[in-house]
């Protein structure tokens, strides 16, 4: 378990200094992945050097497990750092170096005999599914396959917390949800606590449990995924979903969005919807899906000409929150740029 308590970097002093982190606080439980998301120049990389204890807060703490590493002289520091294991976007391995070599390094370091650390190695390969690719340079694997050996290096000192800065950014689609998959069964084998700090929106719903949003040093909403999702007023929760363009309605329908809130949506609500309305109803764009075990999903639909305080009543009783588009924003507290994505 790792928890930021009022963490706070400044760089520079008097009038020119500038703070990065301004007093943040949350908590990654052990077997959750947290994702840390944010804008170009939000301080995403400074939180990243803060936890990894490359860079010394100004104020605050980085506890892992109840120890709390920002006190520690250097020495013991070196010792702690082997708690938190970290992948980078640029995998940094040594060319000149095989996988299996790399893999070895911290172990090196360390001191552990070749036998150790030859049969550990292998272990860490086989975890990551590079067992054939042990005696491979760099330059012969694929980025997906760098990124495991970079995980792999960072799991070889058996941390409980491992911190991704960027690790997924600049990947394909599909080595980014290879390397997602290998992050979820490294959580829920090992246990560790997953820091997962990146740009990337689309990715933070594939892997994260909970997300925090990173704005100027200071984090403005987190939770979890699916608590953001079910939100209709959450932010957070609506740049989390896909934005595409939904079909238009046929003449003479209204235009809705719905999103799920409740828990237990039935699979064929657009036709109770139907129904109880007595009204058609048309799905104009829609996507549903399992995030973290839960079903939620959202759609635009075209429902012929219904009052539209029966909508709203009948989208509740079905674990649904219901707007008109193209209604004003200030009464329905949905943002303008979302009136016409589904
Ligand atoms: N050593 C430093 N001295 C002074 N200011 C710094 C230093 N390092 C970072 N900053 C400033 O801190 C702010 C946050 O930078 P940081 O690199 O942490 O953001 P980021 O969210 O990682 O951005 P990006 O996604 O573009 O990498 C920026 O305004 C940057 O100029």
């Amino acid at each position: 378990m790792i928890s930021i308590e009022r963490l706070t970097k400044v760089y520079g002093s008097g009038p020119s200094a500038t703070v990065v982190l301004d007093g943040l606080d949350f908590r990654v439980g052990t077997g959750e992945i947290f994702a840390v998301v944010g804008p170009s120049g939000a301080g995403k990389s400074t939180l990243a050097q803060c936890v990894n204890l490359l860079e010394r807060p100004t104020s605050g703490s980085v506890v892992v497990n109840g120890e709390n590493l920002s006190q520690l002289s250097e020495r013991r520091l070196r010792v702690a750092r082997r708690r938190i294991g970290t992948i980078f976007q640029s995998d940094g391995l040594y060319g000149r170096r095989t996988a299996a070599q790399n893999v070895a390094l911290p172990l090196e370091y360390l001191g552990v005999t070749p036998a150790e650390s030859r049969t550990r190695v292998a272990e860490l390969l086989d975890r990551v599914g590079l067992s054939s690719r042990a005696a491979h340079y760099p330059h012969q694997l694929s980025g997906g396959q760098r990124q495991r050996v970079g995980i792999a290096r960072a799991l070889a000192l058996r941390p409980s917390v491992l911190l991704s800065d960027e690790a997924t950014s600049g990947l394909d689609p599909e080595s980014t949800a290879s390397i997602v998959r290998l992050l979820k069964e490294l959580r829920d084998d090992l246990d560790l606590s997953i820091l997962f700090i990146t740009h990337e929106m689309d990715t933070v719903l594939q892997v994260a449990d909970s997300v925090a949003r990173l704005e100027h040093g200071r984090i403005t909403e987190s939770g979890r995924i699916v608590d953001l999702l079910r939100n209709p007023d959450s932010a957070l929760g609506r740049s989390l979903r896909p934005a595409r363009d939904a079909a238009v309605a046929t003449p003479g329908a209204g235009t809705w969005f719905v999103s799920y809130t409740g828990t237990a949506v039935p699979a064929d609500w657009v036709l109770r919807l139907a129904s109880e309305l007595d009204a058609s109803v048309s799905i104009l764009g829609a996507s549903i899906e399992t995030v973290a075990g839960a079903t939620v999903g959202h759609a635009t639909l075209g429902v012929t000409p219904s009052d539209p305080g029966r909508i709203l009543a009948a989208a509740l009783a079905l674990g649904l929150h219901a707007r008109p588009v193209g209604s004003a924003p200030a009464a329905t507290g949905v943002a303008p740029e979302l009136e016409s994505v589904a």
